[in-house]
């Protein structure tokens, strides 16, 4: 296994509440994780404290270590901005800004001190090329986002996010806000992007996680239940309670 990120022993705390507790999981690199579980197990945390999204939350604290780079990304001396950017994120609801298709895409790369009109018309092409969004849009670039349908919407976030060149995509619930067609394109989308990236996943449909993902995390009250390729944990669970919940049972 090549090993992206590893994470050890970490737990994470809302004030006196333990979300996440000894959780040790090694991302292999190119390939989709899924985390998976009921309502509250703690997906979301784990997938913001990879990228000290969490950070942003007041009162909150962490102890344990997530390498990444053979580095802690909590060390003191990391830099939590280049950090995001290398470990990019897309979130459940489309979130583009009121801004125009073209100026969504150079955001961020024009917050990095990208100014030079060419170099940032490639970056808007290649990103929405990689995002399958460069056809439905290329003839109006300057069009409100908010003029996209839910999907071409969420196609232009993770435009966005690539825009950055990251090397890893944290992706929350990304097709939740979307019908099943627009979730399919998405799903479509990931599967073709894991070539270059490494992308976790948060999901709710154990149904989206046995479709693209190539290892799965089961979570349960902010413990690490299980962790094995999506094949032998869906087919062949060691744990009861990874059974009952893939089955149905709960959750
Ligand atoms: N900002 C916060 N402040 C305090 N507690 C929080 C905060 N965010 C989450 N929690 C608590 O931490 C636990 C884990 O929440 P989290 O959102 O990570 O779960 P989840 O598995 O992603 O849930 P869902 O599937 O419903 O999105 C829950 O009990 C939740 O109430």
């Amino acid at each position: 296994m090549n090993k992206k990120i590893q994470v050890k022993n970490l737990n994470f705390y809302y004030g006196n509440f333990h979300a996440l507790k000894n959780i040790n999981l090694d991302i292999e690199e190119n390939k989709v994780t899924a985390l998976i579980g009921p309502s509250g197990c703690g997906k979301s945390t784990f997938l913001r404290t990879i990228n000290r999204m969490n950070d942003l939350i007041e009162g909150t604290r962490h102890d344990g270590e997530v390498i990444y780079e053979g580095k802690d990304i909590y060390a003191p001396d990391v830099d939590v901005v280049e950090l995001r950017r290398k470990i990019g994120m897309v979130f459940q609801k489309p979130n583009p800004f009121p801004k125009s298709i073209y100026e969504n895409v150079v955001f961020g790369p024009k917050r990095h001190g990208i100014k030079n009109k060419s170099k940032l018309d490639e970056i808007v092409e290649k990103s929405l090329k990689a995002a399958a969004l460069w056809d439905e849009v290329k003839d109006r670039l300057n069009s409100s986002a908010w003029s996209l349908s839910g999907g071409q919407q969420q196609r232009l976030c993770i435009a966005r996010a690539l825009a950055m060149e990251p090397d890893v995509l944290l992706m929350d619930e990304p097709t939740s806000a979307l019908d099943p067609i627009a979730t399919l394109r998405i799903e479509e989308l990931i599967e073709d992007l894991k070539k270059k990236y490494t992308i976790i996943i948060v999901t709710h449909s154990m149904q989206q996680a046995g479709r693209i993902s190539d290892n799965t995390a089961f979570f349960l009250m902010g413990e690490l239940v299980e962790y094995d390729s999506t094949k032998k944990l869906f087919t062949n669970p060691r744990d009861k309670r990874t059974e009952d919940y893939i089955t149905g049972r709960f959750g």
